[in-house]
């Protein structure tokens, strides 16, 4: 017995010094954000994470892809080695911290230098997200794909849009600011609902023209302005396929970097027993249609690569674990085994 309390003891512990670790995180963090000097400072002993075009540098090694992380040193060296100047790291956008709180930073060195001579120099590629984001592991992927963001963010954001005057970074590039107007502008994220809709026993899922072929998700769209969440379900679901929302619940969100930067807000929803006929909108699918549980069942369980049959026709597969469509198919399978 005492055993158990031992354990639960050293469980709750545990529990009490990461949390405290994660909360000190976060305020350092937040002071970097806040005081420009001292990450100014920080940016000589963090470490960096390169882009080239708001291409991830990965670098294989054997099956693994890895994203490795320049330290300062390093990073001074480069640009010393091919004659740039260290004004570059002024560049350099803050993503996060380790636990000891050594800060990490993302540049994208376009501009600086030409692709070939770093990739030559560093011994791996940069290479285009929609790949880097499906090789590496967890974690990495949801860090590139917020640093990529960030950095695309700057990029589109170097004037001020009512003075047309350049715009300021702050060290930490979580905010620019134009001196003329005195507006600060913040980095923006446009919320997206994506709806998993079920009638009780099947869930609809629908196809873009857009999307690889054989590939189906769950219905979506991006918030009007002034929306709440349930009313752009509610919109979407009727002008995407015709039918009415009867009761919604949240699932989880996601950031997610194509075509840039959205929120997506992951909802089950079920319609309306009487009503279940799809008009869809032929504008923005090319098919919706509802699904039985065995046909997601093996949907989930198909490989792209294996979705083409013999006669030309592709069986349906759906989008992989790291898109959020993928936990809400997911999700709507144990519902309907447990
Ligand atoms: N991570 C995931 O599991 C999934 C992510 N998505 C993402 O959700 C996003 C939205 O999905 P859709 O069904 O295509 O949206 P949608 O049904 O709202 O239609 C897209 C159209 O909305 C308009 N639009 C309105 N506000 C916009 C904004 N802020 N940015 C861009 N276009 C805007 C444009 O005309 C655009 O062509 C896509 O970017 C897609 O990548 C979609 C499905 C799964
Ligand atoms: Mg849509």
């Amino acid at each position: 017995m005492a055993a158990i309390y031992q354990a639960a003891y050293r469980r709750a512990a545990l529990f009490c010094r990461s949390h405290s670790t994660y909360v000190k995180k976060m305020r350092y963090l937040n002071k970097l954000k806040e005081d420009d000097s001292l990450c100014r400072q920080a940016q000589t002993s963090g470490t960096f994470y390169l882009f080239h075009n708001l291409s991830p540098f990965l670098r294989k090694v054997e099956e693994k892809y890895l994203i490795p992380q320049l330290s300062a040193a390093e990073m001074k060296r480069i640009l010393e080695k091919f004659k740039e100047t260290e004004q570059w790291i002024e560049k350099s956008v803050l993503i996060g911290c380790s636990d000891e709180h050594v800060p990490h930073f993302a540049l994208d060195l376009a501009g600086a230098l030409e692709r070939s001579v770093i990739e030559a120099e560093l011994k791996g590629s940069f290479t285009d997200l929609r790949k880097a984001l499906f090789v590496v592991d967890e974690d990495s992927s949801s860090l590139l794909a917020s640093a990529q963001a960030l950095l695309r963010w700057h990029d589109s954001h170097q004037y001020c849009s009512k003075t047309g005057q350049p715009t300021q970074k702050n060290v930490a590039g979580s905010k620019r600011v134009c001196h003329a107007s005195g507006i600060t502008y913040y980095p923006q994220m446009s919320p997206v609902v994506i709806i998993l809709v079920s009638d009780g026993s099947r869930c609809l899922l629908a196809r873009q023209p857009s999307f690889p072929q054989g590939m189906y998700t769950a219905l979506s769209g991006f918030c009007d302005i002034g929306e709440a969440v349930e009313e752009t379900a509610r919109r979407e679901v009727a002008e995407e396929v015709g039918l009415e929302v009867e009761s919604l619940w949240y699932s989880a969100s996601q950031h997610w970097p194509f075509p840039s930067s959205c929120l997506m807000i992951a909802c089950h929803a079920l319609v309306r027993g009487q009503q279940l006929e799809i008009s869809m909108n032929s504008l923005e699918l090319e098919e919706a249609r509802w699904f039985g549980l065995e046909e997601v069942m093996e949907g989930l369980k198909r490989e792209p690569k294996s979705a083409k049959q013999d006669n030309g026709n592709f069986l349906p597969w759906f989008p992989p674990k790291q898109a959020i469509a993928h936990q809400l198919i997911n999700e709507w399978v144990k519902q309907q085994t447990s």
